[in-house]
């Protein structure tokens, strides 16, 4: 389990003291600083993982000048999430703090347990945005395969086709968007496979150009400066196993042609050492790359795609399958409820509806974190169009909910259909058909207003 350090900052030290047994008592670590001076070496100085912000200082007690001007601080740089906390339950200054960055703010004297729930939650909504980042993703193991979900037709073609051909040795290569299941995939394979050695995944985009042949054959000590001693590469610890190349549209020329190789001839040596290793793994690959494009630019070698894609599957966006849109924010609500846990929400067929239209750019991966948000943060227990975080282009907006063939009206007539449409898809919930409509809630009550519709 993650042990999370909280640093508390406030000039007075009996707050500091409530403060750090509380997150003591509950297994986080605890820093203090009792000035803004204090607070800045400790962020420099150790690895944080949340702030709680005191916003006024002996000097200027009332205006929370000195808060917001830390907070103004830590703005662009790679800061943990501050809380900001106020003796003056100002509403104002609570604001201004948000805007200046702090994801959250409580007032003196606080309510324990509430401040612990608004703690773990933003340690972790950070968490996610950290694993949403594609260096991060490098370094996180994909989620187990065997809850891989197969639920739409296209899927379940593609599990036909994976598991006639997981039990050869055939080399396989995995092609498809970001965040469409190629390491879950390949796993799975793995796992379907006769070998019994390990699944060994490599994202050959993570490993810096000079150490990559380290990385994949190995060195004996003193091969070079840095080789204090032997160690195995990958093609050594996936023997008798799978090599998952993960990224292998960003191999560079010299980099193909040490791989090509080892792929033709089964052989290859650890820096520094003249005995020929033969390579016993099973390779699978995957790109999200236009490998024609890479290929007619010569960028990649033609003779190394050929000998990659015995088989070459592609993994289709979640756009392209909406049937499994249901079946996978179920399965990660279930499974971020779990995590967190508390209770698992309702996902509304408003949320469904404008889901089923969005073009999730960042496919299964981006489902999951959105679900993992909507469940640390929906607090009715439904999960509605407004807890969905959905990015959306205005062509999409308008793509997402074409005006069904009016016949000739006037504006005022459209105007009104079109609320009460929105109004009945979103359950009367105001704010969800807003979001629908692509206006402001202050807009969408206007009008609420004008037509004389009952929302209750
Ligand atoms: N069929 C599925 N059922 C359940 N979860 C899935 C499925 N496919 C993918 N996921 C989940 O979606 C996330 C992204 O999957 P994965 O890392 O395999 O994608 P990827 O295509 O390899 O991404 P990238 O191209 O960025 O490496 C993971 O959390 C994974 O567990």
């Amino acid at each position: 389990m993650t042990i999370h350090t909280v640093l508390i900052v406030d000039d007075k030290a009996d707050v500091r003291l409530s403060l750090k047994f509380l997150f003591k008592n509950n297994g986080f670590t605890v820093l203090e600083a009792s000035d803004l001076a204090k607070a800045h070496l400790q962020i420099q100085g150790n690895s944080i993982d949340l702030v709680l912000l005191d916003m006024n200082y002996e000097f200027d007690t009332t205006s929370g000048d000195e808060g917001l001007k830390f907070l103004k601080q830590m703005q662009g740089v790679s800061a943990p999430p501050i809380i900001a906390m106020t003796a003056w339950s100002s509403i104002n200054l609570a604001v201004e703090a948000m805007r200046f960055g702090a994801k959250d703010f409580f007032a003196k004297p606080w309510d324990n347990h509430a401040v612990l729930m608004m703690a773990k939650k933003h340690l972790a909504l950070a968490d996610i945005e950290r694993v949403s980042t594609p260096i991060n993703r490098a370094k996180v193991q994909s989620s187990s395969s065997a809850s891989l979900l197969w639920h739409s037709p296209a899927m379940q073609q593609l599990k036909r086709q994976i598991d006639r051909i997981a039990k050869t040795d055939a080399t396989v290569f995995l092609r498809g968007e970001n965040g469409t299941g190629k390491t879950c995939i390949a796993q799975y394979i793995h796992q379907q496979s006769l070998r019994s050695g390990a699944f060994v995944g490599v994202n050959v985009a993570a490993i810096p150009e000079n150490l990559f042949e380290s990385e994949l054959f190995g060195h004996k000590k003193g091969a070079f400066t840095d080789a204090k001693q032997d160690r195995e590469g990958r093609f050594t610890t996936a023997a008798a196993g799978t090599l998952f190349l993960d990224e292998i549209g960003t191999l560079t020329l010299g980099q193909q042609a040490k791989l090509l190789r080892v792929l033709e001839s089964h052989e290859f040596e650890r820096i520094g050492d003249n005995h020929t290793h033969i390579a016993d793994c099973r390779i699978l690959c995957a790109s999200n790359a236009d490998f024609e494009q890479l290929i007619a630019s010569a960028e990649f070698r033609t003779d190394l795609y050929f000998r990659l894609n015995t088989i070459e599957l592609e993994i289709p966006p979640l756009r392209e399958r909406i049937e499994d849109i249901t079946v996978l924010a179920e399965h990660f609500i279930a499974l971020h409820s779990k995590k967190y846990q508390l209770n698992p929400p309702t996902l509304t067929p408003a949320a469904l509806a404008v889901m089923q239209t969005y073009s999730w750019p960042g496919n299964i991966r981006e489902l999951s974190h959105m679900m993992a948000r909507a469940v640390l943060m929906t607090e009715n227990g439904n999960i509605g169009p407004s807890d969905l975080s959905l990015k959306r282009s205005h062509n999409e907006v308008e793509q997402a909910n074409p005006i069904p063939a009016l016949s000739l009206m006037t504006l005022e007539e459209a105007e009104l259909k079109l609320l009460k449409m929105a109004m009945a898809q979103c359950n009367n919930q105001v704010e969800d058909a807003a979001l629908l409509l692509g206006i402001s809630k202050s807009a969408i009550y206007r009008r609420l207003e004008k037509f004389n519709i009952k929302t209750k």
